[in-house]
């Protein structure tokens, strides 16, 4: 019946090639992934044409029960896939057959290491989709015709895999896709239908299309394939829709694998009936591992929407918020239209209180996992700690729930690892503490040795320690947590309120009256480079430290919008001085006030170099440097 006319041969785009070299050489272990991502895309396809046609209806014609059909041909070699779904035009073949259209394609390429068993993880998550044909064979032949065109308008697409495909305009009698797949010699064990039949039972259970298999023949050896009968191996019950009671672990967690892309099992999941006011279904899944492009802002929300049953769309990215971006999973409306569009979903009621309350939902999954089972939260909190910290930002609402969630490093762990929450901060701080201290800088080693913690140290008094990108951000959003007040320790006045006795309170008088001759000094020789010269209660063992007012731009923030490309305004500091301290000493028995100036300018750069990590003008500081030394070398030869 096949019509056959020109062959035309295109391509391949340079990361198709790349990606089809890769899948080859990583996922021979794992040779089996590629009928679950055909039969994935095969049922896809039937969902797209079941969602088409509530609007054409038409589209079905006279083919309307939809199918996904697998079946092997022993003496070709073959296996095919079939599907009577949406189809693909010639255009349509080309971009998705030859070219891969994903966002951050350039980034992933650029993490793969040459490791085998890493790149096979990376290649996992990335989703290797309808190349995983090329993991078995060593020749694929697809041939499909869109819904709604002419039986001569179909297409056939043909490779083997290495460098280029052919294209040629066929006649196809039904709409949809066949793919078939010339197997490796290494990859006839899939030509067993049994065995076939035993990996679709295991991926598709849940779709909600049936996937059909050639009947068992009976024993006669006459049986004629082509008359043979089909018969569904899934029950094409959606499994969201199932009870609870009646889904395995196992089930739960194959079914992640394929709605998900993912070769690991899901650390955890919930799968929700609500019913009420508004009425839907959640299945919603938290990876163990972070998608490669989680950090691509454009990258795919995880959340498929469906509308009684019916596939609507991929990465509903109304149903979530930004900051749980990495939840993997689908909703499952009853109340939203068929023809929802994401339009309608920008502004809608229904949305909203799906979004709310999944939102909620995954938040107390997080804490009940954290309550549970302290060392797997950890384990989330490493891979996506960093998008949560854009929660309070993101969602005020929630921002004591989310405040909850997150994991500090901290004086009293003595230790880089993010471990420490909120609640057991609380728990430990004396009862006079009336805030929650913490200082954010540019790594940990900046905020561990920063000399504004001496007098926290001394006390005993338990600071976090924060250096991430995000945190600067994330303390900008966080004023308190259960009604105790974030206060950073290098900003503004420091009052530890009754932290203090009396006799600290008056030695800190007399000290401040005993200094203020030499402040005065100090001020006069820094002139406008500082905002106040004052008398510290924080150090101990530094002689100066340089401090943010309470209502100028943190020095984290100024770098952050700076690198950014924005405009800071220039925030002047107030430098601390330690009466103490015997450098400070020193230089206020210095007579000469010119030389007292090099000091004193020399004291506020270092304290500068110490918060900020550089200075405007650092040759100035080491020319003042240099001749301060070279005067001391020559007192002293
Ligand atoms: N059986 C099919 N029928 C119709 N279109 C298909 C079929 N198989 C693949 N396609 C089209 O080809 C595209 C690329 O498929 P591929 O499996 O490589 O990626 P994907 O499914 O978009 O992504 P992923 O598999 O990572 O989720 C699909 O998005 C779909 O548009």
């Amino acid at each position: 019946m096949t019509e056959t006319r020109q062959t035309e041969t295109h391509g391949f785009q340079t990361e198709v090639k790349q990606l089809l070299h890769l899948m080859i050489h990583s996922l021979y272990s794992n040779k089996e992934i590629f009928l679950r991502e055909l039969v994935s895309n095969a049922s896809d396809a039937a969902d797209k044409l079941r969602f088409k046609a509530l609007s054409e209806t038409n589209l079905l014609a006279d083919d309307a029960e939809l199918y996904v059909r697998v079946s092997a041909d022993k003496d070709a070699g073959t296996i095919t896939i079939s599907d009577n779904g949406i189809g693909m035009t010639r255009e349509d073949v080309m971009a998705n057959l030859g070219t891969i259209a994903k966002s951050g394609t350039a980034e992933f390429f650029g993490q793969l290491s040459g490791d085998q068993a890493k790149d096979s993880q990376l290649i996992g998550q990335f989703g290797v989709g309808f190349y995983s044909a090329f993991i078995v064979a060593d020749s694929v032949t697809v041939r499909t015709r869109v819904a709604g065109a002419a039986k001569e308008d179909g297409v056939e697409w043909q490779s083997r895999g290495e460098g280029e495909y052919d294209l040629k305009a066929i006649t196809k009698e039904r709409r949809g896709t066949d793919i078939i797949l010339h197997l490796r010699d290494d990859a006839e064990e899939f030509l067993d239908e049994s065995r076939l039949r035993s990996i679709i039972n295991k991926y598709s259970e849940h779709l909600s299309i049936p996937v059909q298999m050639p009947k068992a023949a009976d024993d006669s050896e006459e049986a004629d394939k082509t008359e043979s009968k089909w018969e569904a191996v899934n029950s094409g019950k959606a499994l969201w829709t199932r009870d609870k009671s009646e889904i395995s672990d196992e089930e739960y967690k194959d079914f992640y694998k394929s709605v998900a892309h993912d070769f690991d099992e899901p650390l955890l999941w919930s799968h929700n009936k609500v019913e009420g006011t508004s009425e839907y279904t959640s299945l919603l899944y938290v990876p163990k591992r972070a998608p490669w492009d989680l950090w691509n802002r454009d990258s795919q929300h995880g959340i498929k929407l469906y509308v009684k049953r019916v596939f609507i769309m991929d990465d509903a990215e109304q149903l979530m918020p930004s900051y749980l971006r990495f939840v993997r999973g689908l909703m499952d409306s009853n109340d939203l239209p068929l023809n929802v569009s994401r339009e309608i979903l920008q502004d809608n009621k229904v949305t909203r209180a799906m979004r709310n309350g999944s939102t909620k939902k995954v938040l107390s999954m997080l804490s009940k996992l954290a309550k549970d089972d302290e060392e797997k939260y950890l384990e989330f909190w490493k891979t996506f700690g960093a998008v949560l910290k854009e929660g309070p930002a993101e969602d005020s609402a929630n921002g004591e729930k989310i405040a909850g969630l997150l994991r500090f490093a901290s004086t009293h762990t003595d230790s880089a690892e993010q471990t420490v929450s909120l609640d057991q901060y609380l728990e430990r701080k004396p009862e006079a503490q009336k805030s929650i201290y913490y200082i954010v800088a540019d790594s940990y080693e900046a905020a561990r040795d920063n000399p504004a913690l001496e007098i926290f140290r001394k006390k005993g008094l338990e600071v976090l320690l924060l250096s991430e990108r995000i945190d600067e951000w994330l303390m900008s959003h966080l004023t308190d947590y259960k009604d105790v007040e974030f206060q950073s320790v290098t900003r503004g006045d420091l009052d530890l309120g009754d932290l203090e006795d009396s006799a600290d309170k008056e030695q800190q008088k007399a000290t401040e009256e005993a200094f203020k001759e030499p402040l005065e000094r100090f001020t006069k020789a820094l002139g406008d480079k500082v905002k106040k010269v004052r008398v510290t209660h924080r150090l101990t063992d530094s002689p100066a430290c340089i401090i943010t007012d309470e209502n100028d731009m943190s020095t984290q923030m100024a770098k952050l919008m700076e690198a950014a490309g924005q405009k800071v305004p220039e925030t002047k500091y107030i430098l601390e001085l330690n009466p103490e301290h015997k450098l400070v000493q020193r230089v206020t028995e210095v007579t000469d006030e010119d030389k007292f100036g090099q000091w004193a300018n020399l004291i506020l750069d270092q304290a500068t170099l110490a918060e900020r990590g550089s200075l405007k003008d650092p040759a100035h500081f080491v020319t003042r440097l240099n001749k301060l030394m070279l005067e001391l070398t020559e007192s002293t030869s």
